[in-house]
């Protein structure tokens, strides 16, 4: 695989004080990674499980109380390789836009409620672009008419627009450089399912007609199933597995894996889906050995002693399961 971003041995804390104790919550702990060029690398886990920080250090966008502890994260972008934690702050802020864009959940954080639309492309994009206004807006108007938006709501304010159009618009926008790193944060889960499918179906296609390699988060495993090239399934702060989507569906490995799999609702559905008993730990004392063991059907006494590696099974598949890979340290 061609890396495009590397990810090595992340581990980024939040400095907390809890009941009044001065603690750490390890949200990263221990992740590495690799985004190939031009893949859909889908992030999964329920709540609180480390998404958006994992996507914050990644970014380099980390502000106190959040700090990295140790790891490493590297860019090989067309314009060389650089290691995101070695850059001046302004040189990260160099590659916003132009190599590295976001599409979040809410819309409206990146569209200015009060502006017409098309202010929002000249205040993120014109700059870049190096072209005169009309040139600049002619390029717009063509990469809008490509993603099946109409250039006249250009002129339109964003509460004009419905929630899956503003979502379409902002996604325009975040790829109108043509970057070759996409972050996406959510970007469906405040949508109906009808425009959640018509917005899935242009980020497949951006991916395949630009080339974007994207980094999708989303806790909902129907929306991988769709977008996702491959998935890593992240379990309080931990990479417990990664596969191919299609591996991961049919054959899941991780314990915690197999309850995402088995609870998707399918049609024809008359039981109801068994719901995995406790609730996840707390990331400031989380239980010794695998996080996961409190609530693991498959528990074993090494599972509570010793954290279970991520050990690769067959190329291009990780687990870290003591049940799955035997105690191999
Ligand atoms: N500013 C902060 N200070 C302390 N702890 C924090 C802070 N922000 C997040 N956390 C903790 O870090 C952990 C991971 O949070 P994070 O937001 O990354 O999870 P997530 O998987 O993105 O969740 P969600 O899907 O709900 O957004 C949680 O335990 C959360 O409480």
């Amino acid at each position: 695989m061609d890396a495009l971003v590397e990810i090595e041995n992340l581990k980024a804390y939040y400095r907390a004080f809890l009941y009044g104790v001065d603690r750490e919550v390890r949200a990263v702990d221990d992740i590495s990674l690799t985004i190939g060029r031009g893949e859909i690398y889908g992030v999964a886990g329920e709540s609180s499980s480390g998404k958006t920080t994992l996507i914050k250090t990644i970014a380099g966008a980390i502000r106190p109380p959040l700090r990295v502890v140790s790891g490493k994260v590297t860019f090989h972008f067309a314009g060389g390789t650089q290691d995101i934690y070695a850059m001046k702050p302004e040189q990260r802020m160099a590659l916003r836009w132009l190599h590295l864009s976001y599409i979040m959940q809410g819309s409206m954080n990146v569209l200015n409620p009060v502006r017409r639309i098309r202010h929002s492309f000249t205040d993120f994009a014109l700059r870049h672009m190096k072209l005169g206004r009309d040139q600049f807006f002619e390029k717009v108007a063509t990469h809008l008419q490509r993603l099946k938006l109409d250039p006249h709501l250009l002129d339109a304010y964003p509460h004009e627009l419905s929630g899956g159009m503003r979502q379409r618009m902002t996604i325009a926008l975040a790829t109108i450089l043509t970057p070759e790193f996409i972050i996406a944060d959510e970007p469906t889960t405040a949508l109906d399912v009808i425009v959640q499918r018509d917005v899935l179906s242009m980020i497949r296609e951006i991916q395949h007609e630009m080339g974007s390699s994207f980094l999708f988060v989303t806790h909902d495993m129907g929306v991988h199933a769709t977008v996702s090239d491959r998935i890593g399934i992240i379990y309080a702060g931990r990479l417990v597995e990664e596969a191919p989507t299609r591996k991961l569906f049919d054959m899941p490995l991780h314990p915690y894996t197999q309850h995402l799999v088995a609870s998707l609702p399918r049609i024809g559905d008359v039981q109801t889906r068994p719901s995995l008993e406790g609730r996840p730990p707390s990331l400031a004392t989380p239980p010794e050995g695998c996080r996961f063991h409190p609530r693991c059907p498959k528990r074993m006494d090494i599972c509570m002693q010793k954290v279970p590696p991520l050990i690769t099974v067959e190329p291009g598949r990780r687990v870290a399961c003591f049940a799955v890979t035997g105690d191999q340290v």
